[in-house]
């Protein structure tokens, strides 16, 4: 038998000058300073809501400890289990069990010593958990605001995409396949250039789309470093050829960012059904608040009421037909405990073998942003050239496709050369935003 190959080591704050360690000395400790102005902000809120000695004890609670928190991270104390009665508190302490058993690991697991993922994930389950445990401010989403800016801040470019996407509809019936082939090319750049707009990448600061996303996407071809986009076409329509009646195409997204990338992803989502492509998409988000921009159920559905109630005719004729695709059953949302914990795409068989089961269903994933190629990949110092698919590390529940703007140093499945030709003349290329990738595995 051919010896598997080990594993590189993971991404972490101790390798100094990286950019884990930039992020764990700098970008978060200001998203937590971020957190806590933001409790400070809505102190009057809380007060009016629910009283002095409920509202703004509980806000004081959190504040300290936030605090807490912040201190731990910022003199590399060693992670503690989760105190909390969640449901996945049993899950994270197990994980860092894990850690701390680990054959190369380094010590007693700690913020700038354990894996960069792990040490993040854990940063956004602690914020949580402040809120979580201090009812009556239990359910208050502290990322909220900086979600619907995002939202409003985009305004131009949502417009820009909807009405193109309204007229588009209106002949979609008669275009050949090359024609839509061209189509589903756009929609996809948009998806994916939409992934440049998070919000924790810029610690919170104004990210959003200000110009019309589809008027560059030519000039930004050759930032794909990746471009499986016909790979992605031939699935779907091979799909849709071998369709029978009781069998529906279903591609299900796996979504990042709320604000402008959500409406590109609903947009792309709502292609699929009109070409005809897919019958039914299955979207996947956040159960809690992640990673300052990630979409909840609470933020997709504001979303698309907010379209719905617009006042302009193609944006509320989207959010219109969208809330129809709800209730009809042919959009579907889904949030799963999984896609907040700590671990890689290749232990979910084993962790959350119902979701495993789920996405087996589908016909194609689509996997949006950063994070989500963090976690395809395990988040280590791979090779640029390694294949995606040695990197999935057995990751395969049905053909899947990242798109994803690079925001974190690692990147497999370049072509030999490719990477360091790059890395010569602009080091930043793999944390700027200003590179991407649609990359396609086919699966076993
Ligand atoms: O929203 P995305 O695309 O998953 O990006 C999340 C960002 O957060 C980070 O984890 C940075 O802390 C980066 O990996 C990435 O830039
Ligand atoms: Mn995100």
């Amino acid at each position: 038998m051919a010896a598997v190959p080990a594993l590189p080591v993971s991404l972490s704050g101790r390798f100094k000058g990286s950019f884990a360690y930039f992020t764990i000395k700098d970008r978060l400790p200001q998203i937590l300073t971020r957190v806590i102005d933001t409790l400070h902000r809505h102190k009057n809120e809380f007060f009016e809501e629910h009283g002095e000695v409920r509202g703004v004890e509980a806000e004081k609670r959190a504040i300290s400890f936030l605090s807490k928190l912040r201190n731990e991270l910022q003199t590399d104390k060693p992670v503690t289990p989760l105190e909390d009665e969640l449901p996945d508190a049993a899950l994270w302490n197990q994980y860092l069990d894990y850690q701390r058993n680990l054959p190369n690991g380094n010590g007693e697991p700690s913020w700038f010593q354990s894996p960069w993922l792990y040490v993040e994930c854990y940063m956004y389950r602690r914020i949580h958990a402040a809120l979580a445990q201090n009812p009556p401010i239990d359910n208050f989403d502290v990322f909220k605001e900086g979600k619907a800016q995002n939202f409003f801040e985009s305004q131009e470019a949502v417009i820009a995409l909807c009405t193109y996407f309204q007229e588009l509809l209106k002949n979609i019936k008669d275009l050949d396949e090359k024609q839509l082939q061209e189509e589903l090319f756009k929609l996809l750049q948009v998806s994916l250039w939409g992934n440049k707009c998070d919000l924790s990448f810029s610690a919170g600061e104004d990210s959003s789309q200000k110009s019309s996303p589809l008027q560059s996407l030519e000039n930004m071809v050759p930032y794909i470093l990746v471009n499986d986009m016909e790979k992605v076409w031939s699935l779907l329509v091979n799909a849709k050829k071998n369709r029978t009646e009781r069998s529906n195409v279903r591609v299900d997204i796996i979504l990042d960012n709320a604000g402008f990338e959500l409406v590109s992803d609903l947009v792309l989502a709502d292609f699929l059904l009109s070409s005809k492509l897919a019958d039914e998409v299955y979207f996947h988000g956040k159960s809690i608040p992640w990673y300052v921009s990630d979409t909840t159920k609470h933020d997709f559905n504001w979303t698309i009421k907010q379209l719905g109630s617009a006042n302009h005719m193609w944006m509320s004729r989207c959010g219109i037909n969208w809330e129809g695709n709800l209730k009809k059953g042919v959009w579907v949302f889904h949030d799963h405990m999984f896609w907040t914990l700590p671990h890689d795409f290749s232990s979910m068989s084993e962790v959350a073998s119902d979701l495993y089961a789920e996405l087996q269903k589908s016909n194609l994933l689509l996997f949006k942003g950063d994070l989500n190629y963090r976690k395809l990949t395990g988040d280590r110092k791979w090779e640029y050239s390694v294949p995606f698919h040695q990197a999935l590390n057995k990751f395969h529940p049905a053909p899947l496709c990242s798109l994803r703007t690079l925001k974190s140093d690692t990147q497999v499945g370049l072509k030999p050369g490719q990477g360091e030709q790059i890395q010569a003349s602009e080091s930043e290329w793999m944390v700027s935003g200003k590179y991407g990738v649609v990359q396609f595995d086919a699966g076993l």
